[in-house]
């Protein structure tokens, strides 16, 4: 098969545009189709693909919904019998299960990108999405040709490739994606009770933990069915420090043992953009709260040369500043706080 064989994508909503986005700019030829005829020329409009032409494809990548993804591989398999299939669903061994049923699985190899966003739809498509991001493929029954091919797209957008057989992507994914996707609503669910202002006090931790909460439910209803038992199992070991927490004689003895035992999970999660670790300092600084500050702080730090890496901003509602912490190679940031301070900024921490 060719370096770029010609692709064509099913389902030109996030996950499918962004990747005929990435291709492209990559400088493959991709053809898109989607059930939606609005969806389908959106993603022709934006770039992510072409109409499918004569011409049968020589892969095919499904990117619909994950109860959909074992029926469209199957359909895929059979329509172009010299095609390569593979998809993205977030489960991947009913969709394996799905490519053997039609004898076919010899030409389906599972992938998985390990990054989205808690938008759908092809509008919210990003070429650079899958960049520096784990990008699972499992081989199943195909040959290492065709292992060779799907990692060429995980290449071509900038992934990093990871192997796995199906069955162990699907409980480990249910403990690093879906588990904590049910703990994150859960978080946010339980503000229920609370009234706007009270709701208003909320800190950078409410909001780190309940990122994903605006996810669509129907994509996560549609992962928990087909990935329920390691999901489960998932809930059970959580459920049960939680209930270690609340039955404890001394409630902060059992918080501290949990703590503890987070302090060192979370440290094994990998840096900033969950694919290479790297390790960043941060430079916190207070940025009143009026327009340009922000500007006037990049250009300071600019100024000795720091090369701001990553970016966080805490602020609340009310407060006449918020809190900006700039992440910086360890080495630079001694001499950007001093060059800071010497502009007149108040370094809160570093
Ligand atoms: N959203 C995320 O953060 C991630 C999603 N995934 C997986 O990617 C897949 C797609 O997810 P999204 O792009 O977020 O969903 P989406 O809802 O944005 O897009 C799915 C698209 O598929 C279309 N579609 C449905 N059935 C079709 C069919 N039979 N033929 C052609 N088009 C069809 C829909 O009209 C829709 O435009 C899912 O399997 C999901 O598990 C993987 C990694 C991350
Ligand atoms: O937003 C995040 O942090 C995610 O983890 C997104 C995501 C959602 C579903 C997947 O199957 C893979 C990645």
């Amino acid at each position: 098969m060719d370096a770029t064989p010609r692709t064509h994508i099913i389902g030109a909503g996030l996950i499918g545009a962004s990747i005929g986005l990435g291709l492209r700019a990559a400088g493959w030829t991709t053809t898109i189709a989607d059930v939606s005829a609005n969806a389908e020329r959106l993603a022709w409009d934006i770039g992510a693909g072409m109409p499918l032409g004569d011409d049968a494809p020589e892969l095919v990548i499904v990117a619909v919904r994950p109860s959909d993804t074992g029926d469209v591989v199957a359909k895929a398999l059979a329509t172009w019998p010299g095609a390569l299939v593979t998809d993205v669903a977030s489960v991947k061994a009913p969709v394996l299960d799905a490519a053997r049923a039609v004898g076919a699985a010899d030409r389906y190899v599972g992938s998985h990108p390990m990054s989205g966003r808690e938008v759908s739809g092809g509008l919210a498509a990003q070429s650079d999405l899958f960049s520096a991001r784990p990008w699972v493929i499992c081989q199943g029954e195909a040959p290492r040709s065709a292992v060779a091919v799907v990692a060429s797209v995980a290449q071509a957008l900038e992934s990093d490739v990871v192997e796995m057989e199906a069955s162990a992507h699907d409980a480990a994914v249910a403990r690093v994606s879906h588990a904590p996707q049910v703990v994150a609503s859960a978080a946010a669910a339980a503000l229920g009770p609370l009234g706007a202002d009270d709701v208003a006090l909320a800190g950078q931790g409410l909001r780190d933990v309940t990122r994903i909460a605006g996810s669509p439910p129907a994509m996560w209803a549609d992962i928990a069915r087909l990935n329920r038992h390691a999901i489960v199992a998932t809930l059970d070991h959580i459920i049960g420090d939680l209930e270690d927490v609340r039955e404890a004689d001394d409630i902060g003895e059992a918080l501290t043992d949990l703590i503890a035992r987070g302090n060192l999970e979370v440290a094994r999660i990998p840096g900033k953009h969950g694919g290479r670790t790297r390790e960043w300092r941060g430079v916190t600084v207070i940025v009143p709260d009026t327009p340009g500050q922000l500007v006037r702080l990049l250009t300071d730090a600019a100024s000795v040369g720091a090369n701001v890496e990553d970016l966080s901003i805490e602020h609340s509602p009310r407060q006449p500043v918020g809190l900006t912490t700039l992440y910086v190679e360890p080495a630079s940031a001694p001499p950007l706080v001093e060059a800071l301070e010497r502009a007149g900024w108040t370094v809160a921490a570093s």
